[in-house]
């Protein structure tokens, strides 16, 4: 898979509410009732995760949970971010 070049990215991210450009990774930030919640959001994107083999970087403070994706392999964003990304909106 490709690395996406910065039109690529602007097109994809205006169809990705929430999420922002950060470096060479799109990132999110959700915040629950408490650290419970954001537990069991967290376990719902590995499941999404574990079903595209793609991950994303996890931040877990309290309520606020901060996902950062990129494509490793890639060195940067790739469809496979914004595949994933747009799947995580639907939880
Ligand atoms: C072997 C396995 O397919 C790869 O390591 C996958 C797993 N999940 C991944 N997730 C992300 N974000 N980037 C990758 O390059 C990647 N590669």
């Amino acid at each position: 898979m490709e690395r996406m070049d910065g039109d690529a990215i602007d097109r994809e991210l205006a169809t990705t509410p929430g999420w922002e450009l950060a470096e060479d990774a799109i990132v999110k930030t959700v915040r629950f009732a408490d650290f419970r919640e954001a537990m069991a959001f967290v376990n719902r994107v590995a499941e999404v995760a574990e079903e595209l083999n793609h991950h994303p970087d996890i931040t877990i403070r309290w309520n606020k949970v901060t996902l950062t994706q990129s494509t490793h392999v890639a060195g940067g964003l790739t469809e496979y971010d914004f595949r994933l990304a747009r799947r995580i909106n639907e939880l």
